[in-house]
């Protein structure tokens, strides 16, 4: 795939890094995103005097002012190097950097993708439950990347349909997605997101490999 096949929008940054390099970044950054997103949960449960919220406010913005003196501008994107890694980090469901993500743990499995998590108080919805518009990215990012194992290329949710069985309470959570047909460049994906109390929720969608990322034969 040429640079003058991708749309304009796909932000792709190659970068002279080796895989050692990458995972010493990594461990870097990781931890600062764990803290971020605890952070967001302290701040929603703690119950602080005026003087702390005050105080914690001077530390947050310091933390801003030493993070923003060098930054880049957008959005991460695609980051790859020349062995064949490529990294989102800034990925709204699994970015290594994005505390906004909830934290998706792929576990590898032989019959499509399984993501675990454990869902605190920032994910909340109905009270003490997964708010339905996280579900629905749990289960769009899962089934999209088992798309995307399968289409060995980005695929983009075509549609999505959820069922909402049950609430989801916040906590530990499984979400388990696989091909169920593959037609030409058309993935039918369906997908589960189970807590102790069962499935919860489940969808299919239709998952369709981007035009500009197939092989002329494909299309
Ligand atoms: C390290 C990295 C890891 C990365 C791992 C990342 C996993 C991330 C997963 C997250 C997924 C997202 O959120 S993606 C973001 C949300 N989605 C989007 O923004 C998509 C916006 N829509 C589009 O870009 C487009 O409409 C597409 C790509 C969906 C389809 O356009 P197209 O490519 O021109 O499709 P086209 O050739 O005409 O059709 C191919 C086949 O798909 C069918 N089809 C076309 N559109 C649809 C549709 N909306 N719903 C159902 N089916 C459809 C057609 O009928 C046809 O079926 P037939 O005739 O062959 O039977």
């Amino acid at each position: 795939m040429s640079n003058e096949q991708r749309p304009v929008w796909h932000k792709r940054v190659t970068e002279a890094i080796s895989a050692d390099e990458l995972a010493e970044r990594e461990a870097l950054w990781v931890p600062l995103t764990e803290e971020v997103r605890e952070l967001v949960s302290t701040a929603i449960l703690s119950e602080v005097d005026e003087h702390a919220v005050a105080l914690a406010r001077q530390h947050i913005r310091a933390a801003q002012e030493i993070l923003g003196t060098k930054v880049d501008t957008g959005s991460f994107g695609m980051h790859v190097n020349d062995e064949g890694l490529a990294w989102n980090w800034g990925n709204a469901a699994t970015g290594q950097k994005n505390a906004v993500a909830p934290p998706l743990c792929q576990v590898p499995i032989a019959d499509g993708v399984r993501y675990e998590a454990d869902f605190g108080a920032g994910y909340e919805g109905p009270p003490g439950c997964l708010h339905g518009g996280w579900i629905a990215l749990i289960l769009d990012h899962a089934s999209g990347r088992a798309a995307h194992l399968e289409g060995n290329g980005p695929t983009f949710t075509g549609t999505l349909t959820i069922r909402y069985l049950q609430p989801t309470r916040l906590g530990p959570a499984v979400a388990h997605a696989w091909v169920e047909t593959r037609t030409a460049n058309k993935f039918v994906v369906r997908c589960t997101l189970s807590t102790e109390d069962g499935v919860t929720a489940e969808s299919e969608g239709v998952f369709v490999l981007a035009r500009w990322a197939r092989k002329p034969q494909e299309d």
